[in-house]
């Protein structure tokens, strides 16, 4: 019972992976509810969410070592896998790669390359070469993984993923074992490859940062449901709702409540589109996005983009590395904000300033 895609509208092109609907529950518990995401050939789609969202589970079922209670796979079109109906995990043309990948060590790297291969000793060997040049490793070929440090062990693993030419590529947190600066370069190294494969790639992680740097897409999953997906850019200019902003960065809050579809905070109005009038409002904003100004002892006058300047307290300044971080308390509220500014910026603590928000940086839900 192979079907054909009826969902995509006819002429857009066909999804790689393709997941419908997917639930699982253990002891009652949807620990993934509802989800539906596409990944197309040559993209990198991040499953992005805090410990626990469901994120793992979603991928082993896709890769088919666990059932889902409901919902759909699709692979190029194809049903792979229902309730009733289940392509075995290794027909799938699914590769897998893990924080905790394991190389064969009784075997030379470049035969743990050609473990999953087909074909003639000769044509094993043959792409083995070809994935190991591909990332730098030829040399290895004929030595046994453990003469191998961390990070070549890794671009090992991913050779061998990818030797088999997987339609897919599922990824489980694959390079959180790796220190920072060797991280780098094998996330690059892994997306040229697999960009160049034109394979499509779900990798899951629980770092906003490596989402942001990876993929094409992002699918930000809470409680087993994806509550944002889009690109990058858009999932964190245009955050769903508070915990999206929050779990990119840290976060400023003003409390409100709606009247005449405005909201009145200590910096002036804001509009509250779409809420109804009583409504209890939160505008949320980064730390980066709090402008300081010195007090000059005539506030500046309000503007349209950044409303009623407030007075504020220093409370705390600390230096970062390459940023500041500055602690506020409103004169007038008492209200405490947090602002970053690029490089050395340690006013003293007591210090008087004036604090902005800028209004196109804000984002207003209702309370919650
Ligand atoms: N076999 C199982 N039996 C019962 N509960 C499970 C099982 N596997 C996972 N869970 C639960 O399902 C929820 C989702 O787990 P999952 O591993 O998918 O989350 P995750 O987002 O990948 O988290 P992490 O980033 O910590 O790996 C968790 O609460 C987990 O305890």
């Amino acid at each position: 019972m192979v079907g054909n895609d009826k969902v995509n509208a006819p002429g857009s092109p066909t999804p790689r992976l393709e997941i419908r609907n997917l639930v699982r529950a253990y002891g009652g518990r949807r620990v993934v509810d509802d989800v539906s995401l596409t990944v197309m050939p040559g993209q990198v789609t991040c499953l992005l969410g805090p410990s626990g969202c469901g994120k793992s589970t979603t991928l082993r079922m896709i890769a088919g070592v666990e059932m889902q209670d409901a919902g759909e796979i699709w692979v190029d079109g194809n049903l792979i896998c229902d309730t009733v109906f289940r392509v075995p995990p290794e027909r799938r043309q699914i590769g897998l790669m893990f924080q905790d990948f394991a190389l064969f060590p009784h075997l030379t790297v470049g035969a743990n390359v050609a473990f999953g291969l087909t074909g003639s000793k000769a044509e094993k060997r043959e792409r083995a070469e070809e994935m190991l040049s591909r990332v730098h490793l030829k040399r290895f070929i004929d030595a046994y993984p453990d003469s191998l440090s961390g990070g070549e062990q890794q671009r090992v693993a991913l050779a061998r993923a990818l030797a088999p030419r997987p339609r897919i590529m599922l990824m489980d947190e694959p390079f959180s074992g790796l220190d920072n600066r060797l991280r780098d370069g094998i996330r690059d190294e892994t997306l040229a490859l697999m960009r160049e494969e034109d394979t499509a790639v779900l990798l899951v992680t629980h770092e906003p940062e490596e989402a942001m740097r990876m993929a094409d897409q992002i699918a930000l999953m809470r409680d087993g449901r994806v509550v944002q997906l889009g690109a990058p850019y858009n999932v964190y200019t245009r955050p769903a709702d508070k915990a999206a902003v929050a779990f990119f960065s840290d976060t400023n809050v003003l409390k409100a409540k709606v009247e005449g579809a405005l909201a009145m905070t200590p910096f002036g109005r804001f509009l509250a589109p779409g809420h109804p009038d009583g409504t209890e409002v939160e505008i949320v904003f980064r730390p980066q996005h709090l402008r300081i100004d010195f007090d000059r002892g005539m506030p500046p006058a309000p503007t349209p983009t950044e409303g009623t300047p407030a007075r504020a307290e220093v409370e705390r300044a600390r230096f970062l590395g390459n940023e500041s971080l500055i602690e506020f308390k409103l004169v007038e509220t008492g209200i405490r904000l947090k602002a970053t500014v690029p490089n050395v910026f340690l006013p003293k603590v007591g210090t008087m300033l004036l604090l902005r928000v800028p209004r196109d940086r804000c984002f207003v839900f209702e309370a919650g």
